[in-house]
């Protein structure tokens, strides 16, 4: 891919312990293009936060390089903001202060507080938090802080939204609306998206592409799969679609034949098409 915004080269990473090497990521080539929505997939322990944390700039590679927008990944930046699994809100701060804080960190300097104010109100709103700016993250649900989160990430104006499995401590219900939200507020903004996901549905539902990660030790990439469904996708209607079954299928069969580690758990169904998740 020529017009890659995001650009993976020939990322290797090994840790060093006590017990000696371990080779986490050997030769990872990933090209993503702007306004791109991709998913990382592979079983418990390949190394997909190690991407993501390299993407990030938080892990430094032991070779190979990141490029976003031209210029070298080599530290944490605003241009990449993250979303854990487990929201990163600080509990002394409202709901409205722990999007200040990001907010003023980028923004202080190009723009006023009056307009700060309204970008701050402006990116809650998108995640539907407009009613709860003055409570603390002890005050509202494990979904309500993820919305803080996303929302937090997003004002920030990242180039890149890197989402570390940004749904998985959430139930079914809260899930399904909140993943709704992100694939909204995703073709809204047009962001580009690296999402870590252990959920065959989630990934094929929210991606135009799905990176399917061999087993570690010296994980790579197996196989890259695109999601030819239009958009805006529904997640009722998708059950019974023949191409999202066939990338459904497609990534379980790499997850657990070519790629074979674990048993999936029995396919349920919740609120939409089933889930699928790696036994992590
Ligand atoms: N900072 C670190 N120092 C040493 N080893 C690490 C570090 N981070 C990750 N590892 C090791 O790298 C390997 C991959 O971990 P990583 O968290 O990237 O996998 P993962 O695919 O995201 O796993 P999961 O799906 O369970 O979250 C593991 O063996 C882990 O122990």
């Amino acid at each position: 891919m020529t017009n890659a915004y995001l650009q993976l080269s020939q990322v290797d990473m090994t840790f060093q312990s006590a017990r000696g090497e371990n080779p986490v990521l050997r030769g990872i080539d990933l090209s993503v293009a702007r306004g791109e929505y991709i998913s990382l997939i592979g079983h418990s322990g390949c190394g997909k936060s190690t991407v993501l944390n390299i993407v990030a700039g938080l892990l430094r590679a032991t070779s190979g390089g990141v490029i976003v927008d031209g210029r070298e990944v080599n530290a944490p930046g605003p241009d990449r903001a993250v979303v854990f699994q487990n929201h990163s809100l600080l509990p002394w701060l409202t709901v409205y202060q722990n999007v200040e804080l990001a907010v003023d960190k980028v923004f202080r300097a190009t723009r006023s507080a009056a307009e700060r104010r309204e970008w701050i109100l402006h990116n809650l709103a998108m995640v539907n938090m407009s009613h709860a700016l003055d409570r603390l993250p002890s005050e509202i649900s494990g979904g309500m802080k993820q919305r803080v989160g996303i929302a937090r990430a997003l004002a920030m104006e990242p180039k890149v939204l890197l989402l570390d499995e940004p749904f998985g401590a959430l139930d079914a219900l809260t899930r399904a609306h909140l993943q709704d939200e992100v694939i909204r507020i995703q073709a809204e903004l047009g962001s580009t998206v690296m999402m870590i996901t252990h959920d065959v549905d989630e990934a094929v539902l929210m991606s135009d592409r799905v990176v399917m990660m061999t087993n570690g030790p010296a994980a790579t990439i197996g196989q890259v799969m695109d999601v030819p469904l239009p958009r805006p996708r529904n997640r009722i209607a998708l059950a019974e679609d023949k191409t999202y079954n066939h990338c459904r299928q497609e990534i379980l069969s790499f997850l657990y034949e070519k790629q074979r580690k674990v048993e999936p758990l029995a396919a349920r169904n919740s609120a939409g098409p089933r889930t699928e998740k790696i036994a992590a």
